[in-house]
C-alpha cells in the first residue's frame, strides 16, 4: 500500500514520480491511495461556500477543469485520451453539484457539499491510474466510496469492517486486475450517501484499505524524510527517528508530528501492518519504520513537540475538595461547547482542576464552565474559573521513558536552564507522554533545551563577548580552533552572536566566525548599548545565553547583577565586579541564584592558574583558610624580576605594557591597586567581607603622575626611574632583592607592596610573570600549599577565560548525560 499526498501528486511531473515509486516488483502487487493536487481541497471547500452563499463559483470551476486537464495533458500517459474523457465527466459532475448545491438546503446541501470535496481525489486517481498505464496495465481504479462504508461516532469516523469488505469482495469480483488505484479521503455512509474522513483524511483512508486490502506493509510518501525528533523549523538539529512504535508514533502524531494524521496508527496497529515514511524527494532514504517493535534509542524521548496557541482554564475552589462529580460537570461542560481538552491537571488537594484547551475555543470554555457552576460559585463554594492565555504545550514522548528515573527531572532542569517557566504538567500512566503548558514566547527555546536536554542535539549556547582587546582577542583566536571540535566532544555548540567594544557593538542573527570577529567593531558599527548588547545574546529562540566580559570596565560590572538574575551566564577576567562595593557583590551572588546562571571569574586572580578553583576546593572541603601570601601581579613579577639595573624601570613598564602584561592603565598595577583587587578576591571567596578600603596599599606612582591623562602618565613613565633605582639599591646593598608581594594574615589584616627580601625567600625563586600564591590552611599549617606559575599575559589569561566558559558548556553537555553517551 502506497499513500501520496497533495504535494506528491501537485503536478503531472510528481505524478510520473510517485507512479514510479509505487510500481511494484512482479511478485508483488500495490495498491495506491492518492489525495487531491495540493491546493485543490481547499479550493473545492471555497467553491462549496460560494455555492452555498450564492456567489459566483464557476470560474473557480473551470480553473480546477483547466489545472486537472493540464497535468492530463503534460502526461506522457499513453491513455491519455480516456484519461482527459473521464477527467472532463468529473468536471461536469462537479459544475452539476455545484449547480444543484446553490438551489439546495438542509441534509440535501449538506450530502452535496461532501460529494464535492470530493472530487480532487477522484481526479488525482484518475491523473495516477494513467501514469501506472491504466488498465492494460493491470492497474483498476477505485472511487473509495464504493467500498469504505463509514459512520459518524462520538469520536469522529469508524469504519463499518464487515460491511466494508464485502463491498470489497463484490467490487473485486468486477475488477480483477493485480494493482489498485484508490481515492483517499472519501467514503460512503451506511445509507450509500458520500462523505469524507475529515480533513487530511488521506492518511487514515490507506490504513484502513490497507486493513481491507490485506496489505503487507504501508508506505506513506511525503516530502520530508521521515517523522523527525522536533519541528525542523524550530529545532534545525533535528533528527529523523529510525523507527517508532506504533504508540509513540500515536503521541508524536497528537502532538503535532504533521507528517502524520493521529487516526492512521489504530487500524495498522491492530493487524500489525508495518507504517513506512518516506520521502518522495528522497526515494532512497530509508524514512522512518513504525511497528510494534520500534527501536530502543539512546535517550528515553524519541520525539518532542509543540501544540501552539492553547489556554489553561481552571476551576478553583475549596469546595470542591472530596466532591465527587465535579470533573464530570466541568467536562460535560467543555463537551457541551464543543471544547476540546488537549491536557489535564489536578492536584491531589482536589482544590483545582485544570484543563489545556486550544486558544480559540478557551472563551467559550469559559463561559460553559461558569454556566455550568453558576450556582456553586454564587455559593462561594467555587471561586470561579481563571483562564489563561498564549501558552503553548510542549510535550516528550518515547516508549523509554516508563520506568526511566529522573526522565521528567531532566526536562524541568533543561526548561529551568533555559528560563522557561511551567505552568502546567500532564504525564499519564503510561509514562509514554510528558506534556507541559509554557508561554507561547518560549516555544522555540523550550523546544531546543528539551531537545538538546536528551541529547538528540547539543545544547546551544549564545554568547557575546565584550572587550576584544589583548585577553579578548587572544580568547576569540582560541574559541576560533576549538568551537567545531567542541560540538561532538561535549555536546556543546558556543555561538559567537555578539560583540562589544567601549564605543560600537555588532550584533548578529548567525554565528560570527571568532576569529574575524574583532574586525566587525569599525566606524560603521552600532553606537555601543549594553541593554541592546544583552537582550540580543539573551535571544528568545536559544536556550542559553553566556557574556564573556574581557574589558577592565566597572561600567560593565555594574550590569552583572541584572544579566544573571534573567539567566545569562557570565565569565570574566574583570575584576571590578568581586572587588567592587560589597552591596554589589551581594546583589550579584543573590542574582545567581534567582536567574539559575553562573559567574565564573578564575582568571581574576592568577591569570589561567587554577588560584580561586584551589582556594574553593579547600573551603568547600572543610578546610579553614589562615593565610594567603605571595606575589599577585603579573606584571610586578616581570618588572622585578626583570629590573637589575641594567635598564631604567620606566622602558620595563613600556615593554611590559607592549607584552600585554599590565592593565588597561599600567596606574592600576603600579599604584597596587590590581594587587589589592585580586585580595579583596580572594577573601571574599574564603568567606571574608573585606573591601579595598581594608587593604593597605604601597603606591609606587608618584603624585604627580597620578592624575594624569593615560598617555600623559605614559609620556611622563621616566619619573619612576629615580626612586625605583633608590630602592634596589639599598636592596642589593642589604644583599636583598625587591619582590612585590600581597598579604592577608589571620587577624584579617591586608597588605600590598614591595618587599626588600633576602635571596633564600620563596619569592625570589619565581620567573618572568610567575605568580605564587601560598595558602596556609588548618590542613597545611606547616607548609602552605602553593600555586606557582605566569599570572599575566593574553594567551594564558585566555586560557583561564576560556577553562571557565567550557566549565559552564561542560555543565549544560553533562546534564544531558553526554558524557555517558
Ligand atoms: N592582560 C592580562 O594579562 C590579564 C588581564 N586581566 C583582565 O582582563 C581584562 C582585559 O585586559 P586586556 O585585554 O589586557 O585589556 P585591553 O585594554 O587590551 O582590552 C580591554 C577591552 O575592553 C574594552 N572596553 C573597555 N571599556 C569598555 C566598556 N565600557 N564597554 C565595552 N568594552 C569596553 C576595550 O574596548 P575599546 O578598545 O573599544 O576601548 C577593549 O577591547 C582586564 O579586566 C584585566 O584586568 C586579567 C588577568 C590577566
Ligand atoms: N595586570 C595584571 C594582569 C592580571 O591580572 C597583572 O599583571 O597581574
Amino acid at each position: 500500500m502506497h499513500k501520496f499526498g497533495g504535494s506528491s501528486v501537485a503536478d503531472a511531473a510528481r505524478i510520473e514520480a510517485a507512479a514510479r515509486l509505487a510500481a511494484p516488483a512482479h511478485d508483488q502487487c500495490s495498491v495506491v491511495v492518492v489525495s487531491a493536487m495540493r491546493g485543490v481541497t481547499d479550493a473545492l471547500v471555497e467553491l462549496v461556500e460560494a455555492a452555498r452563499s450564492g456567489a459566483p463559483w464557476h470560474d473557480g470551476a473551470q480553473r480546477l477543469r483547466t489545472r486537472h486537464a493540464d497535468a492530463a495533458r503534460a502526461s506522457g500517459a499513453a491513455c491519455r485520451d480516456k484519461l482527459l474523457a473521464a477527467l472532463d465527466a468529473q468536471a461536469q459532475a462537479l459544475g452539476a453539484d455545484l449547480e444543484a448545491l446553490a438551489q439546495a438546503r438542509g441534509a440535501v446541501a449538506t450530502r452535496l457539499a461532501e460529494r464535492i470535496w470530493g472530487h480532487g481525489e477522484l481526479c488525482s486517481a484518475w491523473l495516477m491510474h494513467a501514469a501506472l498505464g491504466g488498465e492494460a496495465g493491470g492497474w483498476a481504479w477505485l472511487d473509495a466510496r464504493e467500498v469504505l462504508v463509514v459512520q459518524a461516532g462520538e469520536i469522529g469516523v469508524h469504519i463499518d469492517r464487515e460491511a466494508s469488505l464485502q463491498r470489497l469482495a463484490a467490487w473485486r469480483a468486477r475488477h480483477p486486475q493485480r494493482n489498485v488505484v484508490a481515492t483517499g479521503f472519501i467514503a460512503r455512509t451506511a445509507d450509500g450517501h458520500a462523505t469524507t474522513l475529515g480533513r487530511n483524511g488521506s492518511d487514515h483512508s490507506a490504513a484502513l484499505l490497507a486493513d481491507l486490502f490485506d496489505a503487507s506493509t504501508v508506505t506513506i510518501w511525503t516530502d520530508v524524510d521521515g517523522v523527525l525528533s522536533a519541528d525542523p523549523r524550530l529545532v534545525p538539529d533535528a533528527v529523523r527517528l529510525d523507527a517508532l512504535t506504533y504508540a509513540e508514533a500515536c503521541e508524536l502524531a497528537y502532538f503535532g508530528a504533521k507528517v502524520l494524521h493521529p487516526r492512521t496508527i489504530a487500524p495498522l496497529q491492530v493487524r500489525g501492518i508495518p507504517l513506512m515514511i518516506r520521502s518522495s524527494l528522497d526515494p532512497a532514504a530509508p524514512g522512518t519504520r513504525i511497528d510494534s517493535r520500534g527501536e530502543p534509542a539512546r535517550s528515553p524521548v524519541k520525539g518532542l513537540s509543540i501544540v501552539d496557541d492553547m489556554a489553561v482554564l481552571e476551576l478553583v475552589g475549596s469546595g470542591m475538595v472530596g466532591v465527587p462529580g465535579v470533573a464530570e460537570v466541568l467536562f460535560a461542560a467543555l463537551h457541551g461547547a464543543g471544547v476540546s481538552v488537549t491536557m489535564i491537571s489536578q492536584g491531589s488537594s482536589e482544590h483545582s482542576i485544570c484543563c489545556v484547551v486550544r486558544g480559540s475555543e478557551a472563551a467559550r470554555g469559559r463561559a460553559a464552565i461558569e454556566t455550568a457552576f453558576a450556582g456553586a460559585i454564587a455559593a462561594g463554594q467555587v471561586e470561579g474559573v481563571r483562564m489563561q492565555t498564549g501558552l503553548c504545550v510542549l510535550a516528550a514522548v518515547g516508549d523509554g521513558m516508563r520506568g526511566n528515573r529522573g526522565v521528567a527531572a531532566r526536562l524541568f532542569e533543561g526548561l529551568a536552564q533555559a528560563r522557561v517557566n511551567i505552568r502546567a504538567i500532564a504525564q499519564g500512566a503510561s509514562e509514554r507522554n510528558l506534556s507541559v503548558a509554557i508561554a507561547q514566547d518560549d516555544a522555540e527555546r523550550a523546544l531546543r533545551a528539551a531537545h538538546a536536554t536528551f541529547w538528540l542535539s547539543p545544547q546551544t549556547v549564545s554568547v557575546g563577548l565584550i572587550g576584544p582587546g589583548n585577553v579578548g582577542r587572544a580568547l576569540l583566536a582560541q574559541l576560533d580552533d576549538v568551537m567545531p571540535g567542541l560540538r561532538a566532544r561535549a555536546g556543546v555548540d558556543l555561538r559567537l552572536r555578539a560583540i562589544a567594544g567601549s564605543r560600537r557593538i555588532h550584533l548578529a542573527g548567525t554565528a560570527l566566525a571568532p576569529a574575524s570577529a574583532a574586525t566587525l567593531l569599525g566606524d560603521d558599527a552600532d553606537p555601543c548599548d549594553l541593554d541592546a548588547f544583552a537582550a540580543h545574546v539573551r535571544a528568545s529562540d536559544l536556550p542559553h545565553a553566556m557574556i564573556i566580559d574581557c574589558s577592565a570596565s566597572d561600567a560593565v560590572a555594574a550590569r552583572y547583577a541584572d544579566w544573571l538574575a534573567a539567566g545569562i551566564h557570565i565569565v570574566t577576567p574583570n575584576k571590578h565586579a568581586g572587588s567592587g562595593e560589597w552591596s554589589r557583590y551581594a546583589r550579584i551572588a543573590e542574582a545567581r541564584v534567582t536567574g539559575h546562571s553562573r559567574f565564573l571569574y578564575e582568571a581574576t586572580v592568577g591569570a589561567g592558574l587554577p588560584v580561586i578553583a584551589t582556594l574553593r576546593n579547600l573551603i568547600d572541603t572543610g578546610d579553614t583558610l589562615h593565610s594567603i601570601d605571595g606575589m599577585l601581579s603579573g606584571t610586578l613579577a616581570w618588572l622585578f624580576n626583570s629590573f637589575d639595573g641594567s635598564r631604567p624601570f620606566s622602558a620595563l613598564v613600556r615593554e611590559a605594557r607592549a607584552l600585554g602584561y599590565t592593565e588597561p592603565d599600567p596606574r592600576d598595577d603600579l599604584s597596587g591597586l590590581d594587587v589589592a583587587r585580586k585580595l579583596v578576591i580572594l577573601a571574599r571567596e574564603a568567606g571574608r567581607t573585606l573591601s579595598l578600603a581594608d587593604v593597605e596599599v604601597e603606591n609606587l606612582v608618584p603624585e604627580a603622575l597620578r592624575d594624569l591623562s593615560l598617555d600623559a602618565f605614559l609620556g611622563s613613565l621616566e619619573a619612576l626611574d629615580a626612586p625605583m633605582q633608590a630602592r634596589l639599591d639599598a636592596a642589593h646593598a642589604q644583599g636583598r632583592g625587591l619582590r612585590h608581594v600581597a598579604r592577608l594574615d589571620a587577624a584579617g589584616r591586608a597588605t600590598v607592596g614591595v618587599s626588600a627580601l633576602p635571596s633564600d625567600h620563596a619569592c625570589m625563586h619565581t620567573r618572568l610573570t610567575d605568580n605564587l600564591v601560598q595558602f596556609t590552611t588548618a590542613r597545611y599549617a606547616d607548609n602552605p600549599l602553593v600555586v606557582q606559575g605566569p599570572g599575566a599575559g593574553p594567551q594564558v589569561t585566555a586560557a583561564g577565560v576560556f577553562g571557565d566558559v567550557l566549565a559552564i558548556a561542560h555543565a549544560l553537555g553533562a546534564r544531558a548525560g553526554w558524557r555517558h553517551a
